[in-house]
């Protein structure tokens, strides 16, 4: 069978920051399918956010250094970064969505059809006059998410876009995320220390360390090297852990849970076999 071509890829990719002795990315290689839902973790200064600079385009053209390799993208690619404020421009949350449209000369008709549609999508109707400054965590990045949404693209790409909010907006970004992978089959590359989110939310992930993919894997293949995530400074889910710890059971499954649903559902599997004399 013929391999799908990737909608991303980044071929054997090195970068290092123009004033730094070490590469911040080592040899990367890395094809994401139209669809995909990939995670990236690993620990600080483990080169996420320039392994997203990288995917994006924006490394090596917005930055000095030194690049390595090739890379590949189909079609256009919507980017979010952790703080969205450095983002902002428009003074109305409405200009902030017709910003990008503007810039790439759509009409003055469709811009006022696509902002109510946009807002409506990330739950911000009426929305539309507010300062992007002064709204919540959570709406702020939910509004960064309308303006990179604004041009249909079909590569989201988000640079822990939680880490700054509390666990309820954290949820919030991960609910909208959840949603338009489901209704738009959209591509999303998601970077995060919100290992619990991730393993909801995600069909891939990444660990980065030191510039290098060290794994990448199905999210139940990866989060059942609980030992190794540790030992690479990750945060392994309570769920996770709580699983690995009855793994010694035969008769407890080796991918763990990745959500509380399966968790319950897995654990009522688990009483009626026991129930059952198996
Ligand atoms: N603009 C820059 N100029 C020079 N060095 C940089 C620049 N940005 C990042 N680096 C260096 O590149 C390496 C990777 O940084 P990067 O920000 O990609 O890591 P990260 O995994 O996203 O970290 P964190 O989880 O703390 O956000 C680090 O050693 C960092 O100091």
């Amino acid at each position: 069978m013929r391999e799908e071509k990737p909608i991303l890829e980044l071929e054997d990719v090195s970068w290092r920051y123009e004033d730094r002795s070490h590469p911040a990315l080592n040899g990367i290689h890395l094809r994401v399918r139209r669809g995909e839902v990939v995670g990236v973790t690993g620990p600080s200064g483990a080169g996420k956010t320039t392994l997203l600079l990288a995917l994006s385009g924006l490394i090596p053209s917005n930055y000095e250094g030194e690049f390595s390799g090739t890379r590949l993208a189909e079609g256009e690619i919507g980017i979010v970064f952790q703080d969205p404020e450095t983002q902002f421009i428009g003074l109305t949350v409405e200009e902030e969505i017709a910003f990008p449209l503007e810039n790439r000369g759509y009409r003055d008709e469709d811009i006022d059809r696509i902002i109510p549609r946009v807002l409506e999508r990330v739950r911000l109707s009426g929305f539309e006059r507010r300062s992007p400054f002064d709204l919540s965590g959570g709406e702020k990045q939910r509004v960064a998410i309308a303006s990179a949404l604004a041009v249909s693209p079909p590569i989201l790409i988000l640079d822990e876009p939680t880490s700054e909010l509390d666990p309820l907006g954290a949820r919030e970004v991960f609910a909208l995320l959840q949603q338009l992978k489901l209704e738009r089959e959209m591509t999303i590359i998601v970077s995060s220390h919100a290992t619990e989110e991730l393993a909801q939310f995600c069909d891939r992930m990444i660990l980065l360390g030191n510039g290098a993919i060290t794994v990448d894997a199905p999210a139940g293949e990866f989060f059942a090297m609980t030992e190794l995530l540790e030992a690479s400074g990750i945060y392994v889910p309570d769920l996770i852990s709580f699983h690995h710890g009855l793994r010694r059971q035969e008769s407890v499954p080796v991918t763990p849970p990745l959500s509380v649903e399966e968790a319950v559902r897995w654990y009522r599997s688990l009483r009626a076999k026991e129930g059952s004399g198996v």
